[in-house]
């Protein structure tokens, strides 16, 4: 059943509310006959119909039960072809900026931990040399 190989191209032509496929981590889900039940509403599962729906589906932080209605609905896995979107690539300036915030924040601390292994590693040299300075004057 579930072994149906679908190219994006397939999956995007499955974008109406009546014919509708998403992509979420390379699985195909036809979730057609689930739109009106969608607690989350209609209108998202419109907004990702015939695309890859796997950053918005995992963003809301789905239930285990929302994770098995999902299995419900595979009908197949996504063959993915040298050009096709990428599901979690970064794209620049298309990023949202909550993400774009933590990115800033991660780098600034890397940065300040660089900054501080630098400090620390001359604070050893200068100590050493002092230490040696010591010996050869005693
Ligand atoms: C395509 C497969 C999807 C399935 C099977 C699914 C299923 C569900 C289920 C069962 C719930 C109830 C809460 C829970 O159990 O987590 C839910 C809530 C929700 N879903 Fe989805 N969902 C899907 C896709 C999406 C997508 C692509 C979005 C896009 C943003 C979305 C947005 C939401 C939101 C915002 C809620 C919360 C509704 C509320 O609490 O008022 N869902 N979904």
């Amino acid at each position: 059943m579930a072994s149906k190989e679908l190219t994006y191209q397939d999956v995007a032509e499955h974008n109406t509310k009546k014919d509708l496929y998403v992509v979420i981590h390379d699985k195909v889900y036809d979730v057609s006959k689930f739109v009106d039940e969608h607690p989350g509403g209609e209108e998202v599962l419109l907004d990702v119909a015939g695309q890859d729906a796997t950053e918005a589906f995992e963003d809301v932080g789905h239930s285990d039960e929302a994770r098995e209605t999902l299995e419900q609905l595979l009908i197949g896995n996504l063959k993915r072809n040298p050009g096709d979107p990428k599901p979690k690539a970064p794209i620049p300036g298309a990023v949202a900026p909550p993400a774009n915030t933590s990115n800033a924040t991660g780098l600034g601390i890397g940065l300040y931990a660089i900054v501080l292994l630098g400090g620390l590693a001359a604070f050893g040299a200068y100590q050493y040399l002092q230490q040696q300075q010591a010996v050869q004057s005693a």
